[in-house]
């Protein structure tokens, strides 16, 4: 995707020629991508094929071996743009012990939010994933679904201008993650940058571009209908099938 020519902002993600290893096994190898402000990106792809690595690398919690990622501009990874991104791993880095709502007021603290503003942003975000009521709840009271959509709560709560979900919706039941997803996408009208992973094909379509990755490599990046087309499928799995049948003799850089 190119820079529209009036546009000063630097894109909200510059990896070129990323490489990340693990035990002399290359997970990511040579990734390039551009991610412009208030794109909502997805990275769709099977289990291990490193998407949770390149969106680590992205955020700037992990450092590649080779290769360079920038956000905003900036190279990472550097500690001052923690303020900058929510990040909702995978597993949640929950407080069971503590209440949903101290849990909440405890990373919104640490994101530096102010008493009043913090307990206004608690209420907004629990409201957004359905937890108010629960709010004074232990978490290790919490069942699965609601954890999951608690750490959202939180990667949300200080309105970064990039968000970086691994998996946000699973465990999240049809009804919610349907009005989770029209968040998304309202917070991306707005100029937000998010940046998704999923393994479930009705999100995918949601993404304005998706990044189809295979074995640490980009398969295809492009819009869900730009996929469709030049593959002729009716659904992104399709696509993904076909495409990832046409890689064998060489990956998309
Ligand atoms: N810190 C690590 N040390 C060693 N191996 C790792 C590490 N992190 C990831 N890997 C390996 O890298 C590969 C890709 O993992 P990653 O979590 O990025 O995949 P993924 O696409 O997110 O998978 P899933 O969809 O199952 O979450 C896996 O084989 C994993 O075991």
């Amino acid at each position: 995707m190119s820079v529209p020519l009036e546009s000063s902002l630097p894109p909200a993600i510059v990896l070129d020629e990323v490489t990340r290893s693990f035990n002399h096994r290359t997970i990511i190898d040579h990734v390039s991508l551009t991610v412009q402000q208030g794109e909502l990106f997805g990275l769709l792809g099977p289990s291990g094929s490193g998407k949770t690595t390149l969106i680590k690398l992205m955020a700037g919690i992990d450092r590649a071996d080779s290769g360079s990622a920038h956000m905003f501009g900036v190279h990472l990874p550097k500690l001052e743009m923690l303020h900058r991104f929510g990040y909702m791993a995978q597993s949640d880095a929950l407080y069971m012990e503590l209440s949903g709502r101290q849990n909440m007021a405890f990373f919104g603290k640490l994101y530096g939010l102010k008493r009043a503003v913090l307990k206004q942003r608690i209420e907004e975000a629990a409201r957004l994933v359905n937890l108010t009521e629960h709010l004074n709840k232990q978490v290790a009271a919490y069942s699965g679904g609601m954890k999951r959509r608690l750490s959202l709560a939180i990667a949300l709560m200080h309105q970064p201008s990039l968000l970086v979900l691994d998996e946000p919706t699973v465990g999240i039941d049809p009804v919610l993650r349907r009005s989770i997803w029209q968040e998304l996408r309202s917070l991306a009208a707005q100029g937000t940058t998010i940046i998704v992973t999923t393994h479930v094909m009705d999100e995918a379509e949601k993404c304005d571009r998706l990044g189809l990755i295979r074995e640490g490599r980009f398969i295809a990046v492009d819009t869900p209908a730009n996929l469709l087309a030049q593959t002729g499928s009716s659904s992104i799995e399709e696509a993904f099938i076909t495409l990832g049948t046409r890689m064998e003799g060489g990956a998309v850089r």
